[in-house]
């Protein structure tokens, strides 16, 4: 499969991706749909006539493309997904002349990636956070509750999650101002107030789920995937000092709700679908209703990027895979509906933070410095064992197909100071 828009070898967005994201550009400030490809955006707003002729299951697509989210286009379901993908595969293939020929609507259908303003791809009505990787949860549980508490019994039995904050969501390249809050200064001694003195990153994935279910009814794990829209690359900002002391009994509040940033593009489950594969087994077997033979990992190459203030230059802090995942997206949307919830299309689940089993693949801070027992060096004497004002993180994440990429692009951010 080729395209007739250059694709550099590196690209994240070659035909065979395809994701879906909302954009804006100076020209026209309206944000609207629009799929990534190579450095280039496709106007879905543009091509609503070639939409017409060739998908008229899509019945109008000039309204669906033209919100300012995919909730719409999400709500519509998978078979429309589907047209839609294969519909613009077809568009955009060097052999098809329809688009490649027509000087005129190239002109109007695409945007180049750099000159235009990525927004959140959806409307998030509610946002889970699951805690799904062994490896994060056995190393969290040693810190803050003690080696022989670590995982809670319940953990092997079922994906552990919590109900997150969807406001404070923001797209990558949104600053984040640095939480102020409870906190122990020292062990037996009265909380004080004020910023976190161990703010931290998440290594996170997250799927946006896109047709719901109805309340009282559960998504079985054999139609699951119909309900997954896609996945982004998520940064679960987490206050360790704030997080640790309020928690108990009840889970994370204040340490985690101001903020959580997402990648802008939305992955399809179609496209991941080549990088299916067995995810680590399950011991003891999950009850029935959590149960699938089939592949159901993803084999989806993490990183992340943290460049300290004052200094010019990223420095690789963890490498990770979404295929180091317990438990896989399917068992958390099945466990999540299995009690009558229902989930709404642009509901946004996290997979909880990605950890591996070696040391440069955890996926926080708090996991890599042990709780800032250690230090990270960085250029020019830097130092850091947690997230200092102005520091930047960016994660990144990619399949390795055969000759092309199917990436996520990036998901940054920078801390600004606290407020006073
Ligand atoms: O209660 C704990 O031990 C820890 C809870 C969390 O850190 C919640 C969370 O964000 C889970 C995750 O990202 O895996
Ligand atoms: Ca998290
Ligand atoms: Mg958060």
């Amino acid at each position: 499969m080729k395209s007739f828009i250059q694709i550099s070898f590196d690209s994240h967005f070659p035909i065979q991706n395809l994701p879906f994201g909302i954009f804006s550009t100076q020209q026209n400030p309206t944000p609207r749909v629009g799929v990534a490809i190579g450095d280039q955006i496709l106007d879905l707003t543009a091509i609503t006539v070639l939409f017409e002729h060739h998908v008229s299951e899509l019945k109008s697509p000039s309204n669906v493309f033209s919100q300012s989210s995919l909730n719409s286009f999400m709500s519509l379901g998978k078979p429309l997904w589907q047209a839609t993908r294969r519909f613009l595969q077809n568009i955009l293939s060097n052999d098809n002349p329809e688009l490649r020929d027509n000087d005129q609507l190239r002109q109007k259908a695409f945007v180049a990636q750099k000159s235009a303003k990525m927004h959140l791809p959806a409307q998030i009505g509610d946002y889970t956070d699951f805690y799904a990787s062994k490896e994060h949860a056995t190393n969290v549980g040693e810190m803050f509750r003690g080696k022989d508490n670590a995982l809670m019994p319940n953990w092997v039995h079922l994906p552990v999650g919590y109900h997150g904050r969807s406001s404070s969501i923001v797209v990558s390249g949104t600053d984040i101002v640095r939480p102020c809050g409870q906190r122990l200064p020292a062990k037996d001694h009265p909380p004080i107030f004020g910023p976190s003195a161990k703010l931290d990153f998440e290594l996170e994935m997250a799927f946006f789920v896109g047709s719901g279910n109805k309340p009282g009814e559960r998504i079985p794990i054999d139609q699951a995937n119909k309900h997954i829209f896609g996945l982004v690359l998520m940064n679960d900002w987490s206050a360790r000092d704030i997080q640790a002391w309020e928690y108990v009994p009840l889970g994370p509040f204040l340490g985690k709700n101001f903020g959580t940033t997402i990648s802008p593009w939305v992955v399809t489950l179609d496209a991941l679908e080549p990088f299916l594969v067995n995810g680590p087994t399950q011991d003891p077997a999950p009850l029935s209703y959590l149960n699938h033979d089939v592949p159901s990992a993803y084999n989806i190459q993490l990183e992340v990027k943290m460049k300290p203030n004052k200094s010019d230059f990223f420095k690789t802090l963890t490498r990770s895979n979404l295929k180091y995942m317990y438990w896989s997206l399917k068992q958390q949307l099945v466990h999540h509906t299995v009690n009558g919830c229902n989930m709404r299309p642009g509901d946004l689940c996290g997979t909880g933070t990605i950890s591996g089993s070696t040391e440069d693949s955890r996926g926080s801070l708090l996991e890599i410095t042990w709780n800032g027992q250690n230090e990270i060096d960085f250029e020019n004497g830097i130092k850091r064992k947690f997230i200092e004002d102005k520091d930047e993180i960016v994660l990144t994440g990619y399949c390795q197909g055969d000759g092309y990429l199917i990436g996520f692009g990036e998901c940054s951010g920078k801390i600004l100071p606290a407020l006073q």
